[in-house]
């Protein structure tokens, strides 16, 4: 597999600035399923042009919170803004900065990676001229334009996710969402993935919020989340999320501070 070429024109890093709106503002939000609480007082927020890693074991509360972000499910309590946009006030506008990668497949295999891009390009009332200069652009950045015109169901894992990932880019979001999206990938395939989500945020300025279990994914750079049983157990720059539970590594201060067992090859 070719690794992907950067999605941008390269340009200068803009390095994120603390005061600029948040890409994503999460405020006081909890969510409960019927009697069992599943989010309770999460507060964090994304910054234009960085990377965020959201670490929870399975059922910390995830995928929960990217169904409010993306409107799957109303807010109950708290407030969800994307770029100052309220979610729940203003969801076009708000939506319409957000690009999402579920972390179930949701690609139409029996149609070609072309068509699954335009239908999306449709969806986001993207004319069919532009869908398709900006299809054959980003196909060709993720290294897949020989392959335009295959049944998506013919492609591997990584190849899907990074397609998923293109179609998520069509409509140019300033904000990108990834669900634990190198689940059942091989290590070239997520190392693939990674680096191109990296750029992303290097050369286009996304904020990126990525979810996971898995520690090898977080760089000593990013900011990190620590959600645990749906509350925010630490936030912040990782060294700092780090220094403060008195630990030297990520994995260890995950343990410290949730009082989890750290599974063997670096998952939480
Ligand atoms: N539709 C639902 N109905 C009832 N409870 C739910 C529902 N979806 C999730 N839950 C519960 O809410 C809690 C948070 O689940 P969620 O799927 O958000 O966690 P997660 O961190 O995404 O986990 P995973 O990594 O396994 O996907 C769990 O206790 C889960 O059992």
């Amino acid at each position: 597999m070719t690794s992907p070429a950067p999605i941008a024109e390269p340009h200068k890093t803009p390095r994120p600035d603390p005061a600029a709106v948040p890409a994503l503002s999460i405020d006081s939000v909890s969510h409960a399923y019927g009697p069992r609480r599943a989010l309770t007082d999460v507060s964090f927020n994304v910054q234009p042009a960085s990377f965020t890693a959201l670490l929870g074991l399975n059922g910390a509360g995830k995928s929960t919170l990217f169904s409010l972000i993306t409107r799957l499910f109303g807010i109950q309590t708290g407030r969800v803004g994307i770029f100052g946009h309220d979610v729940s006030k203003s969801p076009g506008e708000a939506l319409r900065l957000l690009g999402v990668v579920f972390q179930p497949r949701t690609l139409d295999l029996d149609l070609s990676l072309t068509q699954n891009l335009l239908y999306h390009a449709a969806l986001h009332g993207i004319s069919r001229r532009e869908a398709a200069t900006r299809s054959a652009e980003l196909l060709g950045r993720i290294g897949l334009e020989d392959r335009a015109g295959s049944k998506v169901r013919d492609l591997s894992g990584g190849q899907m996710r990074r397609l998923e990932i293109a179609r998520a880019l069509l409509h140019r979001p300033r904000l990108l969402l990834l669900d634990e999206p190198t689940v059942g990938l091989d290590v070239k395939a997520r190392a693939d993935i990674i680096s191109h989500v990296r750029q992303l945020v290097t050369e286009q300025g996304i904020g990126v919020l990525w979810a996971t279990h898995l520690f090898d994914e977080i760089m000593p750079s990013d900011d990190l989340v620590v959600l645990h049983q749906g509350k925010v157990l630490a936030r912040g720059p990782m060294n700092r999320v780090i220094t403060e539970a008195g630990a030297l590594d990520v994995n260890t201060a995950f343990m410290r501070l949730t009082g989890a067992q750290v599974m063997p090859g670096g998952g939480a």
